[in-house]
């Protein structure tokens, strides 16, 4: 498979006890895009997105991360990608910057600067304040701060603008493209939150009960289509075929 992608994958199937949740599903995820992955409910995302970082394994396919195999190569594609899964866990006694401190220990990066950071996802000021205090928009404001502190050249996002008000959305919307346009990251992100993948993405890929329905460029369904991602969307996940 070609290295000029962040993250490929071909045939990809998996399989929960008897269930398969996940079929065949082939997606290329661009250096250098935002990636916008897009379904309903169940649909397959998370799954997906643990399959790329090693939390779970194929039953079927070949998965590639910054051109190694997921399999084969677990631990190195981890230094190299950061991720927001699912709901955060932090060390609850302690401060956003000591979890910083120690998640980059554990990453084994000596040089990061945890203030810049800090400021970058707007949590200035709260200083010795423990994690336990924090309100929901702050906690995922950390988890953001803590998925790109060590440089990763790839970001996992899933459903990253969770708990955030529309101040909150739109601070990170800009930080996540200047994360991919300044600091050279590609950026995998999950929603079903269609305004906002077409407000971010350059690429759009939509699932569907466990299937990779289609791989546009957002660009492609501005032109085409009238109304935009929206109706592009609904038609696809309905079983349609009228944009086809
Ligand atoms: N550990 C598991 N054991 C059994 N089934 C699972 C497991 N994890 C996920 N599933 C099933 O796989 C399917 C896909 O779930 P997944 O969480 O990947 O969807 P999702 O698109 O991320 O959904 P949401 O947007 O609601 O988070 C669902 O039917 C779910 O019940």
């Amino acid at each position: 498979m070609s290295s000029n992608f962040a993250v490929k994958t071909e045939g990809l199937s998996k399989t929960f006890l008897d269930k398969e949740v996940i079929h065949s599903c082939t997606m290329s995820v661009p250096e250098g895009a935002i990636y916008g992955f897009l379904g309903p409910n169940g649909a397959g995302k998370t799954t997906v997105m643990k399959i790329l970082l090693g939390l779970l394994t194929p039953t079927a396919g070949k998965v590639e991360v910054l051109g190694m195999d997921v399999t084969e190569e677990r631990n190195k594609i981890l230094t190299q990608v950061g991720s927001l899964i699912e709901i955060p866990v932090f060390f609850e006694h302690l401060s956003a910057e000591e979890n910083l401190s120690l998640h980059l220990a554990y990453m084994n990066v000596e040089k990061a600067d945890i203030s810049k950071v800090l400021q970058m996802v707007g949590l200035v000021g709260t200083g010795s304040k423990p994690v336990s205090k924090f309100s929901l928009g702050m906690r995922q404001r950390l988890a953001i701060a803590r998925s790109f502190i060590h440089h990763p050249k790839l970001l996992i996002l899933d459903e990253p603008i969770n708990g955030l008000d529309p101040v909150a959305v739109r601070e990170m919307r800009n930080l996540f493209l200047t994360l991919v346009h300044d600091h050279g990251m590609t950026i995998l992100l999950s929603s079903h939150i269609i305004s906002e993948i077409e407000h971010i993405a350059d690429i759009v890929g939509i699932i569907a009960e466990g299937r990779v329905e289609r791989e546009i460029p957002i660009a492609d369904i501005k032109t085409q289509f009238e109304n935009g991602l929206e109706d592009y969307f609904f038609d696809i996940v309905s079983g349609g075929n009228q944009f086809a």
